[in-house]
């Protein structure tokens, strides 16, 4: 697919804290109705890269466009197109889950409807408690609500399912993917491969700050596989996202442009 066609495209993005480099002239495309996983070691620059694609951040160096649109400068427009998931120290201390809900649908002009994705989200019998009182994986889960309400074209979803239990994983995991199917373009950052296997068309592999190999789950398999697995001491069976993982955060960074079959 030619670059043209990308819904995110970020060429040459640097992000400097000081003397430290965490994002190193990185080019990140995202295709229309793809899921994209963003995987790397803590540190590796996945939410720098990420906070400059949603706006939050000026990267020191390098170009953004998402849906044509400037992060920075066309904020207010990106926001009818962008969801984000938010940390939930953004949130007022006292408010309730059924008010922030009402809150953010309110910026939108055809918004979801809140009771909706708090029912599919298993939230409907806590829509009156104040969101101090929620447990961890419920608040992950409103904050997907509150990133899906203003029916995005893309969503950014970061380390998404930490601290859910299988089964709200498991839920989560679904109504991706029927809005997915539906259209929606996902980016998620994960440290869970079996989630990054489950549910993302491509995988880019950040690691220092680089970008070392961007494939599709299957690709990544055939290109690095048996050298995955002999990389695993008690290796048995057949290679697994996991172990390609590793075995790339522990190499030295391999240029895709260099890789067999890239
Ligand atoms: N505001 C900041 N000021 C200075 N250094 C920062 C700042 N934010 C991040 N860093 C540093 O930049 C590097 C990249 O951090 P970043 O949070 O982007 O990584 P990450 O891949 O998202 O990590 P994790 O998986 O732990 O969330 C790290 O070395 C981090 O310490």
């Amino acid at each position: 697919m030619a670059d043209t066609d990308a819904l995110v495209k970020a060429h040459g993005v640097t992000v400097r804290y000081g003397p430290k480099v965490a994002v190193d002239d990185v080019d990140f495309e995202v295709y229309p109705g793809e899921v994209m996983g963003l995987i790397g070691p803590n540190g590796a620059g996945k939410t720098s890269l990420v906070e400059c694609i949603e706006g939050l951040r000026r990267a020191s160096a390098g170009s953004i466009t998402v849906a044509g649109l400037d992060p920075v400068a066309d904020r207010a427009k990106l926001a009818r197109v962008l969801g984000v998931q938010l940390q939930d120290s953004v949130y007022p201390t006292r408010i309730k889950v059924f008010e922030i809900c009402d809150l953010f649908a309110s910026f939108y002009p055809d918004a979801e409807d809140p009771e909706v994705l708090l029912e599919e989200f298993q939230l409907s019998d806590k829509r009156k408690a104040t969101i101090t009182k929620l447990s961890g994986g419920q608040r992950q889960r409103l904050s997907l609500v509150l990133a899906l309400l203003g029916k995005p074209e893309v969503v950014f979803l970061d380390e998404l399912t930490n601290g859910l239990d299988p089964q709200s994983r498991r839920s989560v995991w679904k109504g991706l993917k029927k809005r997915n199917k539906a259209g929606l373009t996902i980016v998620l950052t994960s440290h869970y491969m079996d989630e990054v296997t489950n549910l993302c068309d491509r995988v880019s592999v950040l690691i220092d700050g680089k970008v070392v190999v961007v494939d599709t789950v299957p690709g990544l398999l055939a290109t690095y596989g048996s050298q995955a697995v002999a990389n695993v001491e008690d290796a048995s069976g057949e290679a697994s996202l996991e172990d390609v993982y590793l075995y790339l955060a522990g190499a030295d960074a391999v240029p895709a442009d260099q890789t067999e079959g890239a």
